[in-house]
């Protein structure tokens, strides 16, 4: 038995505990949120994330972070990216009361707004050094929806540190969930940021009453994005026909259970940005991404036609019609 804190219960958070709980592994849940707290202790349900869902009663949840974390040997922080900052520093405060070394991972797909960091990245820079070697990235194709139902779903489990990754992953894998390690932490966490862009343009491509050609398109010429990107940043290439990086893009790019994939098909639909964030009620990581992606497609000298469509769009108030029109209307070129 591992003993696990995650943090963030969020529709993420609660289903990843719940998974590691349902294998019979000591999970504590952080939330800063009393009220779900005592609704996940007591009820047994996350209705606000996942309303729909009976949690396994030996997940715990607390608000305390340093309860949450006493003894555990994997602490697994599930927040939006714009919170990781903050509750890294609790971690840090909270981990100096340690007296032995923790393995940190973290399931965020996105970048920071401004510095442009990656998620791990920002975990380093706030928590002791002595916790920086092992960081982990769970990512891949894994919508909350579909893993608290059982079904059937593979993720991705990336470190430098193999041993770190392999207690995660046997932590995590049962019969309906199975995780695979790699060693590109950076790949990892660059294709799941990117695969957001895509899923709004791709939600936002039905939502106009384009078809399956329109977003297979639009998948394939965005691996183009993808891969140029990679290359620029350091990703090992063969992350993008791994789990975290196609795998992703697809489910990510074609599921309507995609927060970001929903967000575009309302703007698809006529509905303002802000409508479809007030209504989403969780976590739309694709539009903060978009504006980083974009500054370092120019910061990187990469061609990201798609990725500068969905800025514009975003940022720029042009209408989508324009977009598309505007992308299929390019230079016609070569694929190779
Ligand atoms: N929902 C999903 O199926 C998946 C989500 N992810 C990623 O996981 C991350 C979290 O996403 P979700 O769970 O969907 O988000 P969510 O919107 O469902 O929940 C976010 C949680 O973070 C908490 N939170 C927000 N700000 C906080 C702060 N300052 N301090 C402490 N807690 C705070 C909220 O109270 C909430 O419990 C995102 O980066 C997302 O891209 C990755 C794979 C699947
Ligand atoms: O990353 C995800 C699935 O793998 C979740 O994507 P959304 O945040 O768009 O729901």
């Amino acid at each position: 038995m591992t003993k696990i804190a995650v943090l963030g219960a969020g529709s993420w958070g609660t289903a990843l505990a719940n998974t590691a709980a349902e294998n019979g592994h000591d999970v504590r849940l952080w939330t800063h949120n009393l009220n779900q707290v005592e609704e996940i202790n007591q009820q047994h349900t996350n209705s606000k994330y996942l309303p729909h869902a009976t949690l396994v009663d030996t997940l715990v949840a607390t608000n305390d972070m340093f309860l949450a974390i006493e003894n555990v040997e994997i602490v697994l922080s599930v927040v939006p990216t714009k919170a990781v900052r903050e509750v890294a520093k609790k971690l840090a405060t909270a981990l100096e009361e340690q007296a032995h070394t923790v393995i940190l991972a973290h399931a965020t797909k996105g970048l920071e707004q401004g510095s442009y960091k990656r998620i791990s990245e920002m975990i380093a820079e706030e928590v002791p050094e002595a916790y920086r070697s092992a960081l982990v990235v769970i990512s891949g194709p894994s919508h909350a929806e579909d893993v608290i139902k059982h079904d059937l779903t593979a993720v991705s489990i990336g470190s430098s540190d193999e041993s770190a990754a392999k207690l995660l992953q046997k932590a995590l894998s049962n019969e309906t969930f199975r995780a695979y390690t790699n060693h590109d932490l950076l790949g990892s966490e660059l294709f799941a940021a990117l695969k957001n862009i895509v899923a709004i343009a791709s939600g936002a491509l039905i939502g106009l009453g384009y078809g399956v050609n329109a977003q297979a398109a639009l998948l394939t010429r965005s691996l183009v994005e993808m891969r140029d990107l990679g290359a620029a940043m350091g990703a090992k290439p063969e992350t993008l026909y791994e789990l975290a990086g196609i795998g992703d893009l697809i489910v990510t790019g074609m599921s309507p259970n995609s927060r970001n994939y929903r967000a575009g098909l309302g703007l698809g639909k006529g509905k303002s940005l802000q409508q479809v964030t007030e209504e989403m009620g969780m976590v739309i990581e694709g539009v903060n991404t978009t504006k980083a992606v974009y500054d370092f497609s120019k910061m990187y000298h990469v061609d990201m036609p798609i990725t500068s469509a969905v800025y514009q769009v975003l940022y720029e108030n042009k209408p989508l019609r324009t977009a598309v029109a505007d992308l299929m209307a390019r230079p016609l070129k070569s694929e190779d």
